[in-house]
């Protein structure tokens, strides 16, 4: 089976303007993720791409339709993902805690964790007193800290800095190819999706639909730098924006 499977999925929430009407944010949306496949779901602002995670997460009920995921999912948000009230060591060693795992056990685990990303030095740290690069990297440890097969990212970089974010993309593939995760990532970030993705998902303005599907040809493990000299990378850019810029009677059209 594959990792993820949404399949026709309408997401609709009550209008906020006339207490008749809905607002549909997610449009028959079907989409499979393989196993170890990471698909980059990529759309303008307000499209329904969160509220798309959010479903798939099941953290929202579908208005129609069906999701599967292989295991119960591990979510990474934008922000405002780790506890505060918690060192970094602590959050995240929080999922293995709810799994009732051994205290040794437990530290052998958070330790590898912490070196996957960088922060071993930060263990005792709060999520106050680090950067918001090292918050969110304490925040994809947490989230592989759940043993489950299926990672579910909604804009986990967007607020960092480019620098930090392009350092936490190529940590991301490297953590990512040395486990066997199927990961859908929300991004509106064609350039973030290109360096990630196996394939990438683009959706329409709101109400959200998928509009093309996208295979990534650049092999992995992948150099991010290099890909920008490959000229396949200007090429599937071009394409990309120019998806993102169609409105609604273009597509139409097309
Ligand atoms: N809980 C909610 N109640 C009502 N409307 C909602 C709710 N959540 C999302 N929406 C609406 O659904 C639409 C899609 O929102 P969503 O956050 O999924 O978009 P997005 O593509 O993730 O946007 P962005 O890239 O700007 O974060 C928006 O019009 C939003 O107002």
């Amino acid at each position: 089976m594959s990792g993820i499977s949404i399949q026709n999925l309408w997401k609709a929430f009550p209008s906020a303007e006339n207490r008749d009407d809905v607002l549909v944010a997610v449009q028959d949306v079907s989409l499979e993720v393989a196993e170890r496949e990471f698909v980059c779901v990529l759309g303008p602002s307000g499209c329904g791409k969160s509220t798309l995670l959010r479903v798939a997460a099941g953290l929202e009920q579908p208005s129609l339709g069906t999701v599967e995921t292989d295991s119960r999912p591990s979510v990474v948000f934008q922000e405002h993902g780790v506890f505060p009230w918690l060192t970094v060591a602590e959050n995240v060693a929080y999922p293995l805690k709810l799994r009732r795992m051994p205290r040794a056990q437990r530290r052998d685990r958070v330790a590898e964790l912490l070196d996957l990303v960088g922060l071993t030095d930060f263990a005792s740290y709060y999520p106050a007193q680090i950067s918001g690069g090292m918050r969110q990297r304490t925040s994809v440890a947490r989230a592989l800290a759940d043993d489950g097969n299926v990672l579910l990212m909604d804009e986990p970089f967007g607020a960092l800095d480019e620098q930090t974010r392009v350092a936490l993309q190529q940590e991301l593939l490297r953590i990512w190819e040395q486990t066997s995760k199927s990961v859908l990532f929300i991004t509106h970030s064609v350039d973030e999706a290109l360096t990630l993705a196996d394939r990438v998902v683009v959706m329409s303005h709101r109400p959200g639909r998928i509009i093309e599907e996208i295979e990534i040809p650049f092999g992995r493990p992948r150099d991010i730098k290099a890909l920008r000299l490959d000229p396949r990378y200007a090429e599937i850019t071009v394409r990309l924006w120019d998806l993102l810029e169609q409105r609604p009677e273009q597509e139409e059209a097309a």
